[in-house]
């Protein structure tokens, strides 16, 4: 068996640290041709590939070239390389470096960037004609119908949990006998809480997941579950059912990663505990399964999962995504461009945490979504651009009024 070629985008974060976990315990199956990164972590970009020995390595920001360049002598010092032991991959630098990594003849590119700027990677991805394991869920939901008319049949394999769960429950039967899907929340940190009970929450407690260990923006989306509206418009582009017939259950174990229901009244669940490297391993290698990809239940043990139904009235973020993948065209861009934008302004302090929801829901309704005869990437990415703008604006005068208050 040939491994299958890797190029991983991301590979500094959380899932793609994972993934290169993963493969460095199965290299008889994958091999890492080529890894990218913003640039905020050139050490372990490095250390990265020279395990690995890749071919190419991709940074966003140009500026970092030279530090990349010292840390890879540094880290062959570190592992007692001589002069001649290992070779210094190409170095591609500049924002266009992962969409031209994720263009590469490879077997699989994994898509571990966070944030609206993975969609063109994505999209290279799949006009190259090869299989995208995806991650960064944001690409899909701006891109939409725009994604969705360039993928061949089982294209796209997704990482994310829910929505590799929903890919396994649904091998049990026909597209026809599927009565509805039902994606899982953990509910985040504050399951429980009342609004008025999350008006003083600070970015600390919010970065505080009770059940994932994962990169900071999808943790605080997790909070206030747009992450969840995010991955009801990801389900309906990936399985093609109306948002009507995709319900969100709140599971605080996160040990059932979503179910299926079927017209014959049987619900089908994929569990596990919550370890992201099952699926980016089923996601690397499918549609097989690789041995001991991360561990199982334990069956021995007594414990219990819970079920209960979303209060959209302390969380109004799923409804929030459902409108805005309902208008679709450029409405799911500007909800997440939005999002990203006050989300990094929480996290700094300069937006309270129910601000981040009430800005995007402002910012959503002032857009204007044009109709679209065909929507094109331009078209995204400025409406992508004019809800950075918008939040950047909304986020700085809520900045002044606390300092206003303050004073
Ligand atoms: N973490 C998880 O468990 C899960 C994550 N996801 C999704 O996966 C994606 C990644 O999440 P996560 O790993 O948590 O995020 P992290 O913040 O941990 O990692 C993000 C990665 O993207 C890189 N990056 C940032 N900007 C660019 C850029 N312009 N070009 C190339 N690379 C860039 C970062 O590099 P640098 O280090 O240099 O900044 C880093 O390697 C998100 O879309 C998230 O929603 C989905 C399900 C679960
Ligand atoms: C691991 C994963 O897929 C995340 O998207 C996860 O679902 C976040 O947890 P929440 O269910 O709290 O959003
Ligand atoms: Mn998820």
């Amino acid at each position: 068996m040939n491994p299958r070629t890797v190029v991983i985008l991301g590979s500094t974060g959380s899932i793609g640290t994972q993934a290169l976990e993963l493969i460095g315990r199965n290299r008889d199956r994958f091999r890492v041709l080529a890894l990218s990164a913003g640039g905020d972590n050139v050490g372990l970009l490095a250390q990265q590939a020279l395990e690995f020995e890749v071919e190419v390595v991709g940074v966003a920001k140009a500026t970092v070239a030279q530090d990349l360049q010292l840390a890879f002598y540094a880290e062959a010092q570190r592992r007692g390389y001589a002069q001649g032991d290992f070779r210094i991959p190409k170095i591609v630098t500049g924002p266009d470096a992962s969409t031209e990594l994720a263009g590469m003849a490879c077997d699989v590119v994994l898509n571990g960037i966070t944030g609206s700027v993975g969609l063109r990677p994505t999209l290279a991805a799949l006009d190259a004609g090869t299989t995208l394991a995806l991650a960064n869920k944001e690409s899909l939901v701006i891109g939409g119908p725009l994604v969705v008319k360039r993928v061949k049949p089982g294209q796209i394999v997704p990482v994310d949990s829910e929505h590799s769960a929903i890919a396994q429950c649904l091998r049990s039967g026909t597209a026809d006998e599927v009565r509805r899907l039902l994606v899982t929340a953990s509910g985040g940190p504050f399951r429980g809480r009342s609004r008025a009970e999350m008006t003083d929450v600070t970015p600390e407690q919010a970065m505080n997941h009770p059940t994932w260990d994962m990169g900071p923006v999808i943790t605080i989306n997790s909070a206030n579950l747009i992450n969840k509206g995010l991955e009801v418009i990801e389900a309906h582009l990936l399985y093609g059912l109306p948002m009507e017939r995709i319900d969100v259950v709140v599971h605080p174990q996160s040990i059932v990663h979503s179910m299926v229901e079927f017209i014959d009244g049987s619900t089908v669940v994929q569990a596990s505990p919550p370890d992201m490297r099952l699926p980016i391993a089923l996601a690397l290698a499918w549609p097989d399964r690789i041995p001991d990809a991360a561990p199982s239940c334990d069956w021995t043990t007594a414990s219990s999962w819970e079920f209960e139904p979303l209060d959209d009235e302390a969380f109004p973020a799923v409804q929030l995504a459902r409108e805005a993948g309902e208008r679709g065209g450029t409405a799911p861009a500007v909800l997440n461009a939005a999002n990203e934008v006050c989300v990094q302004a929480f996290r700094e302090g300069r937006l309270p945490f129910l601000g981040i929801v009430d800005t995007v829901a402002r910012i959503v309704t002032e857009h204007d979504v044009p109709s679209y005869e065909g929507l094109s990437v331009d078209d995204v990415l400025a409406a992508d651009a004019w809800a950075r703008t918008r939040a950047r604006e909304l986020t700085a005068a809520t900045d002044q009024r606390q300092e206003t208050t303050q004073a």
